[in-house]
């Protein structure tokens, strides 16, 4: 059996900001220029404890923005993601447990692999999407182009060590369905709320996916 699918669901340039957030008002603002910039698919990642707070927040506060969670590493996360209004879910890595919970989630997901092996592992489970994390480290583009002729009905999400250069030559690929980051989020950006240059980020990186 496999899984729902977030490459349906998603609008506009292929690109995933990551996020890491503190606080939900911070959070509606940050969303809200990324959109403004034309990114409207946002990863919040559960590596704060307010990250479930800022997620929901914008899943309420900010129309037009699709957002999901990230860095799941625990079962029971994924009802707690799914009740704060996550539109999809993404793992750094796999296991059996987390495979379970993904599947009684019923949430789009995107677990991570590193490896041949681990994608195998992943399409026993029946997923078809993957993260491929970290993706620089691992190979970038190269191990991407490598595995296409592998696994073809495997769509893949690089993340990690991405930055603005990489994004034409990997939305080339053609099994990239999307790429993320936190590129385009700069920490001292958020904390001293430049908004307007996070939406500038935002279009550049849009315009770099379109053209
Ligand atoms: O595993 C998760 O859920 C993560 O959040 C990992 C992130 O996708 C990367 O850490 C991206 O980070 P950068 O390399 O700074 O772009």
């Amino acid at each position: 059996m496999t899984h729902p699918r977030l490459e349906p669901s998603l609008s506009g340039p292929r690109i995933v900001p990551v996020l890491v957030l503190d606080e939900p008002d911070t959070a509606v603002a940050l969303a809200e220029a990324l959109v403004a910039g034309g990114l409207t698919t946002l990863e919040v990642t559960l590596r704060t404890p307010a990250a479930l707070a800022c997620a929901e927040a914008i899943a309420a506060r900010v129309p037009g923005a699709l957002v999901g969670l990230g860095t799941l590493i625990r079962p029971e996360q994924f009802a707690q993601a799914r009740d704060a209004g996550a539109r999809f879910v993404v793992s750094p890595g796999l296991t059996d447990r987390l495979a379970e919970a993904a599947k009684t989630a019923g949430l789009p997901y995107l677990p991570g692999i590193a490896t041949v092996a681990e994608a195998l592992i992943a399409m026993e489970h029946g997923f078809r999407e993957l993260k491929f994390f970290p993706a620089m480290l691992n190979g970038g583009a190269p191990a991407l182009r490598g595995m296409a002729p592998l696994m073809p009905e495997i769509r893949f999400c690089p993340t990690g060590g991405l930055k603005a250069e990489h994004v034409k030559e990997i939305l080339s690929l053609p099994n990239v369905f999307a790429l993320g980051g936190t590129w385009l989020t700069p920490a001292d950006a958020i904390k001293e709320r430049r908004w307007s240059e996070i939406e500038r980020l935002a279009r550049e990186a849009s315009a770099l996916a379109q053209g």
